[in-house]
């Protein structure tokens, strides 16, 4: 069997790149649509051969972002638009399309053939957690079966490891905390520290990383409120409603972590809404936590957070802008990060001055 090309993942794949998921319809609406989805998440292709980790662009991430908002080409709704000649005034969102599909497959079968062609390389300079991740699960999977997988299989490993990295990049970096170190506290410590669970849950209710979460359409007729809702209707969530409606988060635009009073339980009610819902919920939610709680604790217990100084060296807040789009993540802001410790300090030179190299 043939190495499956392009045109095949097009047929296959409706949407978020692995045909291991199932695909709402409002994705399925034609491969014009799932080029413009697809182009998406995890970059394109590799600047320097030895690194790939360095060469996914989140330029790509954004253009994802801009390229899930429902609504944004006329083409999700009309689909038959899809055959409009390329030359066609309007029709520019073909070129668009036929670009960004060519993108996405290679960006996503990059990181399997690097990972083939150096099965011998242990991976430690990539700089993204995520693509090591990707690169450490591709390795493992081709050693243990010796390099010998069908094309099949192949194309499943690659568009699956590849939506593993992609579901990761942007989300987890709207939570703000950037800061990469490798001095990890154990995940054992999780249960014992309520507040820094309330934290990090506030962190996804205040500014929500995808605050219309993803759309989806009803595979039967629903009934909400009184009101029907046909079969194949298209459902947006208002997330970032549901995080801020005053009745339940009065204050909601205040970063209070002291909201939840310490219970588990109200902290899932945020959580249950910012990862998805259903049977489409975020697969990735154990492995974001597990990230994110890491470099917030690790973080906590070594460092100082403190607001920028002005020109006159006085304190300031600043403010925090969010881009939007699908998903929404901060701009730069700055803030001083101080290490107590000068064994921290230590470790963070040297994985600063190793990411520089
Ligand atoms: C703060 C971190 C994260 C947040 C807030 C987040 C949130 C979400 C949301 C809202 C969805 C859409 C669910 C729906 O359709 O209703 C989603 C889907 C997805 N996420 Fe995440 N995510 C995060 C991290 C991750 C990570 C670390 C991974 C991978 C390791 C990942 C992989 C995915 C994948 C593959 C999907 C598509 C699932 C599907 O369509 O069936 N995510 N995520």
């Amino acid at each position: 069997m043939a190495e499956p090309t392009e045109s095949d993942f097009r047929k296959t794949s409706g949407g978020t790149c692995s045909e291991y998921f199932t695909k709402p319809k409002i994705i399925r609406a034609g491969p014009v649509i799932a080029t413009v989805i697809v182009r998406v998440t995890y970059g394109s292709y590799l600047t320097d051969e030895d690194d790939p980790c360095f060469s996914i662009p989140m330029q790509t991430m954004s253009d994802f972002s801009t390229a899930a908002v429902p609504g944004d080409f006329l083409v999700k709704f009309f689909p038959v638009l899809r055959y409009l000649p390329k030359w066609m005034p309007g029709a520019g969102f073909l070129k668009k399309a036929e670009e960004w599909g060519k993108n996405q497959y290679d960006s996503a079968w990059m990181p399997y053939k690097w990972t083939e062609d150096h099965m011998s390389i242990i991976i430690t300079s990539c700089k993204r957690l995520q693509a090591r991740h990707t690169f450490l699960v591709l390795s493992a999977l081709l050693h243990e079966r010796g390099g010998n997988l069908s094309p099949n299989e192949k194309h499943n490993l690659v568009w699956s490891t590849s939506a593993v990295l992609g579901g990761g990049l942007d989300t987890i970096s709207n939570v703000k905390l950037k800061l990469r170190s490798t001095l990890y506290f154990a995940l054992a410590d999780r249960p014992s520290l309520p507040y820094i669970r309330a934290l990090v849950t506030e962190l996804y209710r205040w500014r929500t990383a995808g605050p219309l979460g993803i759309a989806h359409s009803l595979n039967k007729d629903d009934v909400y409120n009184g009101f029907v809702i046909k079969k194949g209707t298209i459902i947006i969530p208002n997330v970032w409603h549901m995080l801020h409606d005053p009745n339940t988060y009065p204050d909601p635009m205040t970063f209070n972590p002291e909201r939840y009073k310490g219970l588990d339980t109200e902290m899932k009610k945020v959580t249950d809404l910012a990862f998805g819902f259903g049977r489409r919920a975020c697969p990735g939610y154990h492995f974001a936590q597990g990230t994110i709680y890491s470099v917030i604790m690790t973080t906590l217990a070594t460092c100082d957070i403190l607001p920028p100084t002005n020109a006159d060296g006085k304190q300031y807040i600043p403010e925090i802008e969010h881009s939007s789009g699908t998903i929404s993540v901060p701009s730069h802001f700055d803030v001083r990060i101080k290490s107590r410790l000068s064994r921290a300090q230590e470790l963070l030179h040297d994985v600063l001055s190793k990411e520089r190299m």
